[in-house]
């Protein structure tokens, strides 16, 4: 489990990114912090992995702060998938993904190896592993992106609006593919999105934030759809405009989510 404990994070510039924000993620399950353009998601993501180290507060994995632990190894723990994939352009796609392996440690073939295994999970086609990132178009980046965080076989992943460069129907994909991969590796996955559909598609947990970090609402995307927490919320998730992706309805007497095509996609819990 991951847990911030009344964390804040001021910058140098006097900045306040995030106020005191407390949360706990559990494991083997996607957490998804969203919310409009500054209002600290990404700060919140990076202090998981030491990237940013809150001005006050704790972070704890597994009880454990993370202050005491060496930023480097624990950096390297924790998979780390980015906007635009952030892939070396100079290195050959097998190479930024065993690079990852490389650090941790493991001989040539070993970390080649693996990081031809982790291509192949995610969907990514072996002639395409002697390519530069720049012959790859921007979906298949992303998915060497994922493949990069994943190859170490990390515990925590961290997703930085990995989704967000590329065009609707490739996004479809990765997150279809996104889904099927946590079914089958059951990471503890922390994903920052500002697009709500995102959000409510990928989430266990979805954490609607306003500036400064402050949590709206947080739940899962059932029981934030059936009981949204006030007009920002209402607001944010788009209930005012009534053209939500999910809805809830009532059936039978029991209240249930539907998705866009009318298909019953879950029972609320009464
Ligand atoms: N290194 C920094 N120095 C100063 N201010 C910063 C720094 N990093 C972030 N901020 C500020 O902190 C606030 C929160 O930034 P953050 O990147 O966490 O937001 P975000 O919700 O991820 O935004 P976006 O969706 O635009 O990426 C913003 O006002 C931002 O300008």
């Amino acid at each position: 489990m991951i847990e911030y404990r009344s964390i804040g994070k001021t910058f140098a510039d006097g900045t306040e990114a995030v106020g005191d924000f407390s949360l706990q993620l559990p494991s083997r399950t996607t957490t998804v912090f969203v919310g409009s353009s500054g209002c600290g998601k990404t700060t919140l993501l990076r202090m998981v992995n030491r990237m940013v180290d809150p001005s006050h507060g704790q972070v704890l994995i597994d009880d454990v702060d993370i202050a005491t632990r060496n930023k480097v190894e624990l950096r390297r723990s924790i998979g780390y998938v980015m906007q635009e994939a952030g892939l070396l352009p100079h290195r050959r796609v097998i190479d930024n993904v065993a690079l990852m392996m490389r650090l941790k440690g493991a001989s040539k073939k070993e970390a080649r190896d693996r990081a031809h295994e982790v291509l192949e999970t995610v969907g990514l086609d072996s002639s395409l592993a002697n390519r530069y990132p720049a012959q790859l178009s921007g979906g298949q980046q992303q998915r060497v992106g994922v493949a990069r965080g994943l190859v170490t076989d990390p515990n925590i992943l961290l997703m930085d609006e990995p989704f967000g460069a590329v065009d609707p129907i490739v996004r479809d994909e990765l997150q279809q593919e996104l889904l099927r991969l946590q079914r089958e590796l059951d990471k503890t996955i922390v994903f920052v999105t500002h697009d709500i559909d995102e959000a409510f598609l990928l989430g266990d947990q979805v954490v609607i934030l306003k500036k400064g970090g402050e949590i709206a609402q947080v739940g899962s995307p059932a029981d934030i759809l059936a009981e949204p927490a006030g007009d920002f919320v209402r607001s944010f998730i788009g209930l005012d405009k009534g053209h939500r992706k999910l809805h809830v309805e009532e059936r039978n007497g029991s209240r249930i989510v539907v998705d866009e095509t009318g298909k019953a996609t879950g029972v609320l819990s009464e």
